[in-house]
């Protein structure tokens, strides 16, 4: 990361006061339907946390006797401060850009014509393939400094762009090693069922078979995925072939997560229901069916508002899903084709007024809500004793300037495991 982010302070605490709003989005996670709406905000906020970990979280006048010389002390008198950002769905490492595609799109050619064409997540392929670790590395660290800069302190990262062991191993490889070496936590996911690769055209169940056989396995037995993930989709892959590969993945103790309903209503969100999938993404063509589906499976309904809008296709019935009592997260999906922006401020801009969320449904899809999504709800996203002190501090006294200032990069300090990573002034 960039030197001049900040100098890490080596105090063993680290003491937040005087904050206008502390949000802290406390509760059982995921939060769902009407939960949504409940922020937790404590007036005059402060937090206490000790090596990394929350230790307390309530009001400034409360505070408990701590000397003051072991703390890293943040006055935020005039700040709101949030639980750092988790953005739940993003393919961050990647080779390569598709700047003509998006003209392409404009005057008409549609994405999944372009990919059945052998570009789109095709060419990203290409790119990808011919990257060495040492440059993806580079390029992924990048990104998550800029991710980080916008309040994002957990990311999920998706492979998918190899589509053959080897690349994908190397992609999982480089998120794996920048986990450990960012501030910004990486959460790594298998996506080797993204695209059917040229060598396999016209020939999906034998690629299926390949995943199953040969890549899963070896990605499992190296142990460098949380998740799998599948491009169910028209002409991709299909409901049965998707619970071949998910099924495959949880039985070597993988996670599933599922591209959902994204152009062509194909039963995705009641697919990854009936699997438990952690998430179900996109959903912007979910049936009421799989609305309902979802509402009572427990799988967060992970929207990505700024994939609709590049892609100029409707939006997912966010709302719908919200009022019928679905858990849902926001996150960016960060990648070369479909949205090729990390982000956060205008995921709030458009989650309010396109998907007709409110301010706090908001703030709980980008924190508590991603944190489940990743399946990190027990560790992150919300200001909660035995938490990591994750947290966002806004220039503004309040979450709703979020949405309000629209578009805008708003944060002014990062903290991340109790300690400044990033600071606006610096
Ligand atoms: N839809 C499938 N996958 C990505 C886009 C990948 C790409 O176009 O490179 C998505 O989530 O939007
Ligand atoms: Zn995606």
């Amino acid at each position: 990361m960039r030197d001049c982010f900040i100098q890490k302070s080596d105090k063993k605490f680290l003491l937040i006061k005087h904050a206008a709003e502390l949000v802290t989005c406390a509760g059982p996670a995921p939060k769902a339907g009407a939960a949504m709406a409940e922020m937790g905000i404590i007036t005059d906020g402060a937090l206490l946390a000790q090596d990394g970990k929350i230790i307390w979280v309530g009001k400034t006048d409360e505070l408990p006797e701590v000397d003051q010389a072991q703390c890293e002390i943040v006055d935020a008198a005039g700040r709101c401060v949030l639980p750092g950002f988790v953005d739940s769905h993003t393919h961050l490492v990647f080779g390569g850009y598709r700047a003509d595609e998006f003209f392409w799109r404009l005057g008409g050619l549609p994405y999944l014509e372009i990919l059945e064409r052998g570009g789109g997540i095709l060419n990203t392929v290409k790119a990808t393939r011919q990257a060495t670790k040492e440059e993806l590395k580079a390029l992924g660290r990048q990104r998550l400094d800029a991710m980080l800069a916008m309040g994002v302190t957990t990311v999920e990262g998706k492979s998918g762009y190899g589509l053959d062991c080897e690349t994908e191993l190397r992609q999982l490889a480089v998120m794996d090693e920048l986990n450990r070496e960012h501030p910004v936590d990486v959460v790594p996911t298998f996506m080797g069922a993204h695209a059917i690769p040229p060598d396999y055209k016209g020939r999906t169940d034998e690629y299926v078979d390949f995943i199953i056989d040969e890549v899963l396995p070896a990605v499992a037995e190296q142990g460098v995925a949380v998740f799998c993930d599948v491009f169910c989709e028209k002409g991709i892959f299909s409901i049965e072939q998707s619970r071949r590969i998910l099924t495959a993945a949880k039985a070597l103790g993988l996670k599933a997560k599922l591209h959902a309903d994204e152009i062509v209503s194909l039963g995705g969100a009641e697919l990854a229901a009936e699997l438990g999938a952690c998430s179900a993404d996109h959903l912007l063509q979910a049936s009421d069916a799989g609305i309902s589906a979802l509402g009572t499976s427990g799988t967060v309904a992970t929207i990505l508002p700024m994939t609709a809008f590049c892609l100029r296709e409707p939006y997912a019935r966010a709302r719908t899903m919200i009022d019928s009592g679905t858990a849902v997260a926001l996150a960016t999906d960060y990648n070369p084709g479909s949205c090729f922006s990390h982000s956060i401020p205008l995921v709030a801009a458009l989650a309010a007024t396109q998907l007709g969320m409110t301010a706090a449904e908001i703030v709980n899809a980008l924190t508590i809500n991603g944190a489940a999504a990743v399946g990190a709800a027990h560790r992150v996203g919300s200001l909660e004793v035995g938490k990591e002190a994750d947290l966002v501090l806004l220039e503004y006294p309040s979450h709703q300037f979020l949405v309000y200032h629209a578009g805008m990069n708003i944060v002014s300090k990062v903290i991340k495991h109790g300690k400044v990573v990033w600071d606006k002034t610096c």
